[in-house]
């Protein structure tokens, strides 16, 4: 017989046995009860043993990666990812593929595009409109075309622009155009495949960064949400990176390094993400894979196109710095346009084993830094991302605002908030490999242009700009410079007392 039961207790009185059970009842009555004890007592064991496995686990290590728009914050990241999540990274490796060939086709078609207007500049007209089968290739035809490729004056930083005599272009360059033309069609795919995000038109990039490309997306950069685009042909059941709109308005993605080398991604921002991936990848795969095949074709004329110095020359007349943008594969095309070309990784190391480690990534415009401050609670590094090779750039939010100086002015703030007072700090000064090359064009140019401007607009009469480049602890040189500007000084004051 069971125990006792209390008549006043109403859950006594629901779980008690039937008053008139028969052995066999009881007994099977009895079996269903233990087994339910046993289940029972194996959930409080999972349960306790989950809580001490948690008590027992290492508190993660968070780290903060801050810095302007467009920093590096996420290709740092990308670089944690690389080197202690190896396997997602292969995972979308694919996925890379079709990006990276987007934007070296983006960079071949705005060469095809000077390339052509310039042989409608520079050859004889053709009678009547389309009679030129050339004329069809051109994008940009005529003045209008030309004007405006040229037609702000601030879309060439670059003082060489158009200093130098026009490049000789001939029948070999009107073949290339031709031979390179399915390459337009094959841009145009991959900016349909991957999604609208790729072909945004970003704020206007200041300075050395491509300043010709203003008015239309050159290269899929986070900014412009390469992020989400990579959602749209990464492959089925992965958990999506966040999109742009997710991004902006509050972008902060939780990045985990855990032991096992595995990165998750926030899932509540994922969510909207995923829906969008579903719709758009029904024929994704074949398309990538078609044009993988016609970049394959074209990469040899791709290279020589690259390597004509007709068109080096006509790209620097252009004040067309490709290199210096985002996104820039040319220099790279045997190895990307191969076929079956996979992204390269580059340091790949190991996981440190055991330690989770959280990697806040948080927007860096202007517009997003208030929402930097809930992630500052618990921190235990900042990396913060400083470029300085846009010391002769401006900030896209706000363009009378230089950008060297507004990480100056971001560091100043981070260093001095109190909440951060304990928290390790560590510099990158990113981007050296564009300031050696800024360097190495020379960047005396861009001082002398400050000062001049500053000359042109500041002087209450209107004169002339002399300048030198001194090294006045060398004699030698400057006494050179010495007699160089003294006679200039004696012939101005010729000049102003009309002797000259
Ligand atoms: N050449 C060069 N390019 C870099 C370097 N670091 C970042 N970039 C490029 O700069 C662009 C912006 O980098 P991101 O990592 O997206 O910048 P971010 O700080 O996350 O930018 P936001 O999302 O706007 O806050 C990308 O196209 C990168 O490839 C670098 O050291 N050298």
């Amino acid at each position: 017989m069971g125990a006792a039961f209390d008549s006043s207790d109403p859950l006594a009185i629901v779980l008690a046995p039937p008053p008139n059970e028969t052995p066999a009842e009881r007994w099977a009555r009895e079996q269903i009860e233990a087994e339910a004890r046993r289940i029972s007592e194996q959930i409080d064991d999972q349960l306790k043993a989950e809580k001490q496995a948690l008590k027992k686990r290492k508190k993660p290590i968070k780290v903060l990666l801050l810095g302007q728009s467009e920093s590096g914050k996420s290709t740092t990241v990308k670089n944690f990812q690389l080197a202690y999540a190896y396997s997602s990274f292969l995972a979308e490796r694919a996925a890379w593929r079709a990006v990276i060939h987007l934007n070296l086709v983006r960079s071949v078609t705005a060469i095809l595009d000077v390339l052509a207007s310039e042989l409608a500049i520079t050859s004889p007209r053709p009678n009547s409109p389309g009679s030129d089968p050339l004329s069809l290739l051109l994008p940009y035809q005529g003045q209008d075309a030309d004007d405006d490729l040229d037609a702000d004056p601030e879309s060439d930083g670059s003082p060489e622009a158009d200093s130098t005599p026009p490049p000789i272009l001939t029948d070999e360059h009107r073949l290339l155009l031709l031979r390179l033309t399915p390459l337009r069609r094959i841009q145009h795919d991959l900016e349909r495949r991957l999604g609208a995000a790729s072909s945004e038109v970003p704020e206007p990039t200041i300075g050395g960064a491509a300043p010709w490309a203003r008015g239309r997306e050159f290269a899929v950069t986070s900014r412009s949400g390469w992020r989400s685009a990579l959602t749209r042909v990464r492959a089925v059941g992965r958990a999506s990176l966040d999109s742009k709109e997710a991004r902006d308005e509050a972008r902060v993605e939780t990045e985990s390094v855990s032991g096992a080398m595995e990165m998750g991604w926030t899932p509540g921002k994922a969510a909207g993400k995923q829906r969008a991936t579903q719709r758009g990848r029904s024929d994704e795969p074949g398309d990538v894979g078609s044009a993988a095949e016609v970049i394959a074709s074209c990469a040899e004329d791709v290279g020589a196109l690259w390597a004509d110095p007709g068109v080096k020359a006509l790209l620097v007349r252009r004040g067309m710095r490709l290199e210096e943008g985002a996104g820039f594969f040319l220099n790279d095309v045997a190895r990307i346009a191969a076929r079956g070309y996979q992204p390269s990784d580059q340091d790949v190391r190991g996981a440190e084993a055991g330690r989770e480690w959280l990697i806040y990534d948080v927007g860096g415009a202007r517009s997003l830094r208030h929402k930097w401050y809930p992630y500052f609670d618990d921190i235990n590094a900042i990396i913060f991302l400083a470029p300085i090779s846009c010391f002769d750039e401006r900030l896209a939010e706000d363009r009378r605002v230089n950008r060297l100086q507004d990480s100056l002015l971001l560091w100043k703030a981070v260093c001095s908030t109190k909440l951060l007072c304990g928290v390790q700090m560590i510099l990158f000064l990113n981007k050296c490999d564009l300031l050696q090359r800024k360097l190495a064009r020379g960047v005396a140019r861009y001082f002398r242009q400050q000062f001049k401007d500053t000359l042109m607009k500041h002087s209450p009469e209107p004169r002339g700009f002399y300048s030198y480049l001194t090294s006045v602890v060398d004699t030698k040189a400057t006494a050179i410079t010495v007699a160089t500007v003294r006679e200039g000084i004696q012939r101005n004051n010729l000049k102003d007392a009309d002797i000259l």
